[in-house]
């Protein structure tokens, strides 16, 4: 049976290390979030951003995508946030995240990942070697409460989501021959 997908591009950090809004910097001529879309897009049945209020003006010049802020009582608290916020608002079942700042990902690599979809399990996770990718994911609507104990009690870390639900780890490996589509971008000499 087809499971409905929201797909997210988290773009509400601050981007301190890079020094101005990465989601905006451009990678062969186009803006990184239109990148994370674009692999977003052909599995996605809603497509969202979740970000921060400074960034909403200037992300409706660049698209049509509608722009979800970090719900209010956790505005910043990281990924994990935006990924509460899209579950507030969306009733899809799962919530595909992509960080806006991986400019190599690639389509071949999200439809891929969404394969494993199984009802299972409440997280389809990459695996490198015994290090989890939470950034490049989909979990489960179900996990819900779960995120909000989580930011009550002031945890921000991904990590401690995964910790919390059942995964399935899919090998990096088998996701994507070409290392390149995991690199992100986090200070202006990555990008140079
Ligand atoms: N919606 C949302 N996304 C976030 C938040 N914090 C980080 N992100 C996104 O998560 C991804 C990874 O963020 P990081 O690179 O760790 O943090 P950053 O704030 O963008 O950059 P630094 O300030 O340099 O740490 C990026 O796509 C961010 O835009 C948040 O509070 N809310």
């Amino acid at each position: 049976m087809k499971r409905a997908i929201a797909g997210a591009v988290l773009a509400g950090g601050q981007s301190r290390r890079f020094g101005r809004p990465k989601a905006f910097a451009l990678h062969e001529g186009a803006p990184f979030f239109t990148w994370s879309v674009a692999a977003l897009d052909p599995i996605a049945d809603e497509l969202y951003i979740v970000s921060h209020p400074s960034l909403v003006d200037e992300f409706r010049r660049q698209t049509d995508i509608p722009v979800l802020l970090d719900v209010e009582r956790c505005r910043g608290c990281g990924p994990l946030a935006g990924l509460y916020t899209v579950m507030e608002q969306s009733r899809a079942d799962w919530v595909f995240v992509l960080p806006c700042d991986m400019p190599y990902m690639r389509r071949e690599v999200t439809e891929r990942l969404a394969s494993y979809i199984d009802p299972m399990f409440d997280a389809i996770v990459p695996l490198h070697g015994v290090r989890p990718e939470p950034l490049v994911a989909l979990y489960h609507r179900r996990l819900r409460s779960v995120i909000a104990e989580l930011l009550d009690a002031g945890e921000r870390r991904m990590i401690s989501l995964i910790d919390r639900a059942r995964v399935r780890y899919v090998d990096a490996q088998q996701l994507a021959a070409d290392e390149t589509v995991w690199r992100n971008v986090n200070t202006e000499g990555e990008y140079r």
